[in-house]
């Protein structure tokens, strides 16, 4: 029986693997997605068939709202086209986010949500985990199954679709996907809650791009948010912020399904020969620049004026 719409494409194999020059699968039997080893229209037709509702979440505080363009155009383009979708831009201007006029194509939604800004950049990477919990538990529960939560300074450049998503997904980030785990940026002092000992771990995850269904980023951002806190009372902060805790996590709960780096790179790696799209890359930044208030520049040029 078939109902309506015959579907044709080529048997899979059992006993030739589509790609030799990949891993495809961990240890844990979550696959590991790459180009060329799935069908995009067997899972379109599957995700059709649910009626999934996918949010997108970013943060857009400070000086970053200069990215917010081009991730939401090049995001039309390419994430989860045919799909629904919520856009979710957390921010601290608000007026200044409503001033652009996206054109979003059918079935897409942007929405504009207050979010607290912080001093230093890094209590605005690690409060993000506290954010996406509070949202994801009073708001994006109710109106999306999935959520992936996504840096700002990056482009969509290829087709991110619906075979990157899974319960709990992570990505492979771009400059540890060959690397031992001594060479792992874990947190590695025992007093943090984020800490990871040199025996374990699989990957290096990227905070950059991650996701689930919103019961799982809940639970995820609950307990990073939970380590961060305690930390904090320790006095302590762990070496990458947020994503060491979120490594932390992936080692215990383990994601049901990893995305290679082709979903997260950044073109100063340059193009090795197994990477065969760049999906979702960075944008370049002037890190001093985009972080301050005043960039150093800025500064010593100040300085030099009151010398004078
Ligand atoms: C690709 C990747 O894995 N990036 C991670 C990495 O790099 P990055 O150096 O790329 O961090 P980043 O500067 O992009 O900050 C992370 C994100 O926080 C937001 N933001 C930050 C500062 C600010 O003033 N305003 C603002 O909105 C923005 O959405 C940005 O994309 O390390 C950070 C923490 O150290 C985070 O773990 C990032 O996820
Ligand atoms: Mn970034």
């Amino acid at each position: 029986m078939h109902c309506g719409k015959r579907m044709l494409y080529e048997k899979p194999q059992a006993l030739t693997p589509p790609r030799t020059d990949v891993v495809m699968m961990t240890p844990w039997l979550a696959p590991i997605v790459w180009n060329g080893t799935y069908n995009i229209d067997i899972l379109n037709a599957q995700f059709q068939l649910r009626g999934v509702r996918i949010g997108l979440a970013m943060f857009a505080i400070k000086k970053y709202v200069v990215f917010l363009q081009q991730f939401i155009e090049t995001a039309e383009k390419f994430f989860m086209v045919g799909h629904k979708v919520n856009y979710y831009i957390l921010t601290d201007r608000v007026e200044e986010v409503h001033q652009y006029n996206f054109k979003l194509g059918e079935g897409r939604q942007l929405f504009t949500l207050q979010s607290p800004t912080y001093k230093r950049w890094q209590d605005i990477c690690f409060r993000r985990m506290e954010m996406i919990r509070n949202y994801t538990r009073d708001r994006f529960i109710n109106e999306v199954d999935y959520l992936a939560v996504a840096d700002i300074d990056m482009q969509f450049s290829d087709d991110v679709g619906v075979e990157s998503l899974s319960e709990l997904f992570g990505t492979i980030h771009p400059g540890f996907y060959n690397l031992s785990r001594q060479s792992f940026t874990y947190e590695r002092r025992a007093e943090s809650r984020a800490y990871i000992p040199p025996d374990e771990g699989d990957f290096y995850y990227a905070a950059g791009y991650f996701g689930g269904t919103t019961e799982e980023i809940y639970k995820l951002t609950n307990y990073c948010h939970n380590g961060i806190m305690a930390d904090r009372k320790k006095n302590i902060e762990a070496l990458w912020h947020e994503e060491s805790h979120l490594n932390k996590y992936f080692i215990y709960y383990k994601p049901t399904k990893l995305l290679s780096p082709e979903y997260l790179w950044d073109n100063r790696m340059g193009i090795p020969g197994f990477l065969k799209r760049r999906r979702f890359v960075a944008v370049p930044k002037n890190h001093n620049e985009i972080r301050n208030k005043r960039s150093i520049k800025e500064k010593q040029r100040a300085s030099k004026n009151a010398k004078h």
